[in-house]
């Protein structure tokens, strides 16, 4: 058959060609948790850290001045690759789940009051809720949370009809870690702003995966991990608008983000190095850049529609097996899905780490199992875990059938309840 993307650029992965204690072939099915790693991004490390190692912040000699124009170029890639107005709108932190509470303590603590509204999903992330009820307790401001529809989709309806003009945030992930839904982010965003408020979106499920461009969004404040799309662990980064972040004081104190210290008081350098303090994540920053040249170079859209044939392949497999139940809408001609599903399988004698574990063992399927930092949104789902498969453009067809064949070996072995 023709070369899937799969085929095309699983060989550029050496993580994967790996056999497990088993014998069996690695089949690596947790990419919602964290991407792997393409040779360019691993040579970049290498290059960086065996070459121009150094640190940045004004320094004078060669190698301190290559590691700058490295770290600095990089963030010019992430702006281009999110279509920010200027690469100094984005932040570099050490993951997404800092740059939310980068915006939740600089920007929340500033503009938020007694009364204030704060809407989320109940299908946000810990990293997106978390945050925002420490920032509520110290402000008095409330979170209010949109349950799913019957489709158990994020109910977008009753998320327009709770915005008021209380609403000073809304805080939403454009695609759900569990759910695989996409949510209308731009739509959101307009929503938001007709009430004069602000939206954060949590794109670390979307960012990696399709084309994000902030600037036709109108979003306020985005974030995303480095780790999900094919880069180094260690970086993230916040894209906020200029107006914003030009005003919002650091999140953290110390070097590299003054002007001026005196022993009372100091002033701050502007946007982005007032925040981002000390010592950066200088090689992971420029991994990050070469994951961002590799995914460019294969192109988002075909990445996107390539994984929305997986994700169809992915639902149809699951579906088709006796029990089974998948969280989340079903895909149709005009509803999507990412190409993840979690699941449990109804009346089974086990849990879904009772899954992964056999399909580890097995098969050297590797997915996930737990509440994917969403304890909120398996309470309103009832249920107490869920397993996960969650795929990346270097995944197949054929990875989906293993994992399905495992599956099926391994629920007649686990057994049901009488
Ligand atoms: C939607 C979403 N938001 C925020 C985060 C936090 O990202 P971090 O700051 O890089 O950790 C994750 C990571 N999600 C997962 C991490 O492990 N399993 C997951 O589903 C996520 O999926």
């Amino acid at each position: 058959s023709a070369s899937s993307l799969g085929d095309i650029t699983k060989p550029d992965f050496p993580i994967l060609h790996q056999k497990l204690d088993n014998g069996k072939k690695l089949v690596y099915l947790d990419n919602a948790a964290t991407s792997q790693k393409p040779y360019v991004v691993l040579k970049a490390l290498d290059d960086y850290y065996s070459n121009y190692n150094s640190n940045v912040h004004r320094g004078i000699h060669s190698l301190s001045k290559k590691a700058e124009a490295g770290y600095e170029l990089a963030r010019e890639k992430v702006a281009k690759f999110v279509n920010a107005p200027k690469s100094t709108d984005i932040v570099f932190t050490r993951n997404a789940t800092e740059a939310i509470n980068l915006v939740a303590h600089s920007w929340g603590l500033e503009n938020l009051k007694h009364g204030d509204e704060i809407i989320l999903t109940v299908a946000e992330h810990h990293s997106a809720i978390v945050p925002w009820q420490m920032v509520a307790q110290k402000t008095g401001a409330t979170l209010k949370f949109v349950g799913l529809t019957e489709e158990e989709a994020p109910d977008v309806l009753q998320l327009r009809e709770m915005i008021s003009k209380k609403t000073k945030l809304v805080v939403v992930h454009h695609v759900s870690n569990v759910l695989g839904s996409f949510l209308p982010v731009g739509d959101i965003a307009a929503w938001a702003h007709s009430f004069g408020a602000k939206v954060l979106v949590d794109a670390c499920q979307s960012v990696p995966h399709m084309v994000v461009d902030v600037q036709s969004l109108d979003v306020d404040f985005l974030v995303a991990s480095s780790h999900k799309m094919c880069g180094p662990t260690g970086i993230g980064f916040l894209y906020g608008k200029s107006e914003l972040l030009s005003v919002m004081p650091p999140f953290l104190g110390g070097g590299g983000m003054i002007a001026d210290v005196f022993l009372d008081n100091s002033t701050y350098e502007e946007p982005p190095s007032r925040f981002e303090a000390g010592t950066p994540a200088i090689g992971e920053a420029i991994g990050l850049g070469a994951a961002v040249d590799y995914l460019s170079g294969i192109g988002m859209q075909k990445i996107h529609d390539y994984e929305i044939e997986l994700a169809d392949y992915l639902h149809e497999s699951l579906r088709s097996i006796f029990n089974i139940r998948i969280y989340g809408p079903a895909p149709s001609r005009t509803v999507h899905r990412a190409a993840l599903c979690a699941f449990n399988v109804n009346k089974l004698d086990g849990n879904a780490t009772d899954i992964a574990t056999m399909l580890n063992g097995l098969q050297s399927v590797a997915i996930r199992s737990g509440t994917h930092c969403a304890q909120p949104l398996h309470r309103y789902l009832g249920v107490n875990s869920s397993a996960r498969a969650s795929l990346y453009f270097y995944n197949t067809k054929e990875d989906v059938d293993t994992f399905i064949e495992a599956l099926k070996d391994a629920i007649p072995i686990i057994g049901f309840k009488e």
